[in-house]
């Protein structure tokens, strides 16, 4: 297990270089987290962050969320997608089980905002989620969580309850360091502006969604 502030060597995160490089406990309406950074030598605006419940118990069966950067849902509260509704029942759930919340900067699942938005103006004309990314010639989900599987062995932990309706992410750890001993759902319910963006989750990337 890594040190504290050795590099996370990590093949697939795009982010090989990562390391714990700042914490301060951080007064939430959800409860109190330490909330850690990691970033590469080169990389100080978005590090991945690691909100830590101060009782996590590395050794026990760790309730997870890894949490894919939405700042129009998370930050702005948009109803297009169900991000921002997750990221609160993510907070709520990890401080009563003493849990983690990994904020991985993959905002757009991977594209980034400029890309996402160019997204957004496409599905106003007709596209689903993924046609859209096609269109603008971009990968359905551009993401990799292997810098995810770093922080959590960075923290300890090698057992997970994973909370998450995305069987990539799951399938994700394979025979990695971290098992996950249990997937929790995590499911909003529709709205009109994201019934259409939850279907296409559900029916074509294969969420566990009811
Ligand atoms: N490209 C694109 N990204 C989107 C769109 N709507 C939401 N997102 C992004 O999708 C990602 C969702 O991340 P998560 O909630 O962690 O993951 P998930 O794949 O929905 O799986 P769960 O763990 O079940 O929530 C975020 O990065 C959002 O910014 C969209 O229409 N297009």
């Amino acid at each position: 297990m890594p040190e504290h502030g050795d590099p996370i060597l990590l093949p697939s995160s795009g982010l090989s270089d990562a390391t714990r490089r700042a914490e301060a406990l951080i007064p939430t309406p959800y409860g109190e987290f330490q909330m850690i950074a990691y970033a590469g030598e080169a990389e100080d605006y978005t590090p991945h962050l690691a909100l830590v419940h101060p009782e996590m118990d590395p050794a026990s069966d760790v309730v997870v969320r890894l949490h894919s950067e939405c700042i129009t849902g998370d930050l702005f509260g948009s109803k297009r997608c169900d991000c921002g509704e997750q990221l609160d029942r993510a907070l709520r759930m990890t401080a009563a089980a003493k849990g983690v919340v990994v904020y991985l900067r993959q905002e757009g699942r991977g594209i980034g905002i400029i890309n996402k938005l160019k997204a957004y103006q496409l599905q106003d004309q007709g596209m689903d989620t993924i046609q859209a990314n096609l269109h603008l010639g971009l990968d359905i989900d551009a993401r990799h969580y292997g810098v995810a599987q770093g922080i959590l062995t960075d923290l300890g932990i090698s057992r997970i309850q994973l909370l998450t309706n995305n069987p990539e992410k799951v399938d994700s750890f394979g025979d990695g360091p971290i098992r996950v001993v249990r997937r929790l759902p995590i499911i909003v319910s529709p709205g009109k502006e994201n019934r259409n963006y939850l279907r296409t989750k559900q029916l074509d990337m294969g969420h566990w969604l009811k």
